[in-house]
C-alpha cells in the first residue's frame, strides 16, 4: 500500500485501518474535515484531541507536499465527535487515485456522515479577489475525462453503486448553512459561490489552458478534493466544499505576476483563523440542526 502509482486497496486494507485506527482511540467521529494546503490549524479549534502521524497509521500515504503535515487528528467541536486530516494528498505526488482517497473510506467505515474539504485554489472568475472563500457549488473532474477516475476499476457494492450520480455532490443545504454562518460572523463580503475544476498539476496553468477553463465554466482551479468528494459521494457520505481564492489565475499575456506555492501559503495563513470559525460554526449549527444525518 506504500508503494506510489499501483491501485491496490482491497476492503480488507480498509477494514484494518479502520480497526487499528479505532482500537488506538475512543472518539467516535460523526464529521470528517480534510484540510488544504496551508490549512491545517482548521483542527486547533477542537478539545480533547488525539493525534496519529500518517507514517504510525497503517496503510497510509504520507504528505510530501509543504503545508501538508500529515497528520491525523481526532477531537471534538463542542458536542460533535470530528477527525481532521492535516493534509491530504494528490496525484501530482505520484499516488493513485486508490491512494489519493484511502481516507475516506475509512472514514465512512468509521461512522462519519459529514465530509467537510479544505482547499487553495486559483480563482478564474473576473470578480473573484485573493482572500475570498468560494463555496463549492459543483466541480470538473478533468483528470476523470482522461480515464483517471478514482471509481475505475471492479466496484466494490459494500462501498456504493457502480454508476453513482453526481448531480448533487455538493450539498445544497450545507452551502445554505454556510451563507448564513457567513452573515453571522460579518464575512460574507468574501464568501462566494462557484464551480472548481480539478487539474492534475503540478505545474500552474498555462494562460492558454486557464482560457479553456473559463470558457468551461469553471470560477477556480486547483490540484485536489474532486477524487476525495466522488469517493464520499459514492459511499453516501454528505459533502461540503470551501476553497481559499490563494492567487488569480493568469488570462492575459500582458500580467507580469507569476503564482508560486510559497505565496498560496501565505494566503492561507492570512485566512485560516477566519476560516477555522466558519468550520467550527458550521460543525456546530449542523449539530443543533441534525442536518448532518441522512
Ligand atoms: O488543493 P490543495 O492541496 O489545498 O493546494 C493547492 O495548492 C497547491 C499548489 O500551490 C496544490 O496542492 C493545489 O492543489
Ligand atoms: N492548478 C492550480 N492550483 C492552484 N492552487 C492554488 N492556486 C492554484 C492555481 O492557480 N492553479
Amino acid at each position: 500500500m506504500h508503494t506510489k502509482g499501483t491501485c491496490c486497496c482491497s476492503f480488507e486494507d480498509y477494514k484494518l485501518t479502520t480497526e487499528w485506527l479505532l482500537n488506538q482511540t475512543s472518539h467516535r467521529p460523526k464529521v470528517a474535515v480534510i484540510c488544504g494546503s496551508g490549512l491545517g490549524l482548521l483542527a486547533d479549534g477542537a478539545a480533547n484531541k488525539q493525534t496519529f502521524k500518517y507514517q504510525d497509521i497503517p496503510h497510509f500515504p504520507v504528505s510530501t507536499v509543504p503545508g501538508h503535515e500529515g497528520r491525523l487528528v481526532f477531537g471534538m467541536i463542542e458536542d460533535t465527535p470530528c477527525v481532521f486530516m492535516q493534509g491530504h494528498f494528490h496525484l501530482y505526488e505520484g499516488y493513485s487515485l486508490c491512494q489519493v482517497t484511502f481516507p475516506v473510506r475509512i472514514f465512512k467505515l468509521m461512522g462519519v456522515e459529514l465530509m467537510l474539504v479544505t482547499n487553495a485554489s486559483g480563482g478564474i472568475c473576473p470578480d473573484f479577489k485573493v482572500g475570498d472563500i468560494m463555496i463549492i457549488k459543483d466541480h470538473i473532474n478533468l483528470p476523470g475525462f482522461a480515464g483517471q477516475h478514482p471509481l475505475c476499476g471492479p466496484n466494490d457494492e459494500r462501498f456504493g453503486i457502480r454508476f453513482p450520480s453526481m448531480s448533487d455532490a455538493h450539498s445544497k443545504d450545507l452551502r445554505g448553512l454556510v451563507l448564513d454562518v457567513g452573515v453571522e460572523l460579518g464575512c460574507s463580503d468574501f464568501i462566494r459561490e462557484g464551480v472548481y475544476c480539478m487539474v492534475s498539476g503540478p505545474n500552474f496553468e498555462t494562460i492558454a489552458e486557464a482560457r479553456m477553463l473559463q470558457v468551461l465554466g469553471c470560477d477556480s482551479v486547483g490540484m485536489s478534493m474532486v477524487p476525495e468528494v466522488t469517493v464520499a459521494k459514492h459511499c453516501g457520505l454528505r459533502v461540503l466544499g470551501l476553497s481559499l481564492i490563494t492567487n488569480k489565475v493568469s488570462l492575459d499575456y500582458s500580467r507580469e505576476e507569476k503564482v508560486n506555492h510559497e505565496e498560496v501559503l501565505e494566503i492561507c495563513k492570512m485566512r485560516a483563523e477566519v476560516l477555522q470559525k466558519i468550520v467550527t460554526k458550521l460543525i456546530t449549527r449542523c449539530q443543533q440542526q441534525s442536518i448532518n444525518t441522512h
